[in-house]
């Protein structure tokens, strides 16, 4: 009897979606490199693959700019878990999720997980300047006297609250009902790309959170995310596959 080899097929789907230049790049590269590198606009798409474990998670970044709206559908396709982001300094940038990119995942599965992220909370949250302990920066010059802050703290524009206003406003377009769904505290994340501050945390939540999605797949033994699906998809300089 001929016997299945397992090849590398990512087990599940994670999709980064967001408008132009909230740093949704720059969250994939200091999760998957450790690294707050120089980044250039996303073309169409790149994913990165991720060992969790035993598992392979596919994670797809996307192209905020308006002239790829229309592939999102497509990499949101067949998604366990979306990350809906924005940046904290810009309003719009929240307006747009709601505006623009929320019903793109209307091709992710039914059971799709949502995750919040306010990204660049260095540039408003003094603690966010604070580099993460577990995550590498670039080096840093050494400063003899008590650091002063990073960078000016800037004006905030989108308050938590109302994050968690569209958390709930995302459920129910999705016709969740809140009580039983993943609570807006566990699910809304402030992070910065620039220093870690809660990058790891987003990650590990949700690759956690889509365990289940990965075991009942194998045990109704479905065919995993086929990557050979044509996807018009470019590279980004970055390149992919951490
Ligand atoms: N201060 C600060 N800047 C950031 C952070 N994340 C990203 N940036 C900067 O924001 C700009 C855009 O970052 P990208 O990661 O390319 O943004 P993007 O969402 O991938 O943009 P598109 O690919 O065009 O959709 C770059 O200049 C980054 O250096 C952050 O956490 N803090
Ligand atoms: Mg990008």
């Amino acid at each position: 009897m001929r016997q299945a080899t397992r090849t590398k097929k990512p087990d599940v789907k994670v999709v980064i979606l967001g408008d132009m230049n909230v740093g949704k790049t720059s969250l994939l590269h200091r999760y998957t490199e450790r690294k707050f590198k120089d980044t250039i606009s996303t073309v169409g798409g790149a994913f990165f693959l991720k060992q969790w474990g035993p598992y392979n998670i596919s994670i797809w970044d996307t192209a905020g700019r308006e002239q790829f709206h229309g592939l999102g559908s497509m990499y949101c396709r067949g998604a366990a878990a979306v990350i809906l982001t924005y940046d904290v300094t810009n309003w719009q940038s929240l307006a747009e999720l709601e505006n623009r990119f929320l019903s793109l995942t209307d091709t992710a599965n039914a059971d799709c997980i949502f995750a919040l992220v306010g990204n660049k909370a260095d540039l408003t949250d003094p603690f966010a300047q604070e580099p993460d302990s577990e995550s590498e920066s670039d080096p840093q010059p050494v400063a003899s006297c008590p650091t002063p802050p990073a960078s000016p703290v800037q004006h905030k524009q989108v308050s938590r609250e109302d994050a968690v206003a569209l958390y709930a406003r995302v459920l129910r377009y999705k016709g969740l009902d809140e009580k039983t769904c993943l609570p807006a505290e566990r699910m809304c994340f402030e992070t910065s790309a620039k220093t870690g501050y809660n990058v790891d945390a987003l990650f590990e939540t949700l690759f956690d959170l889509v365990l289940p999605s990965i075991l009942k797949k194998r045990s109704e033994g479905e065919a995993t995310v086929d990557l050979e699906t044509p996807l018009e998809v470019r590279r980004t300089k970055a390149g992919c596959c951490a």
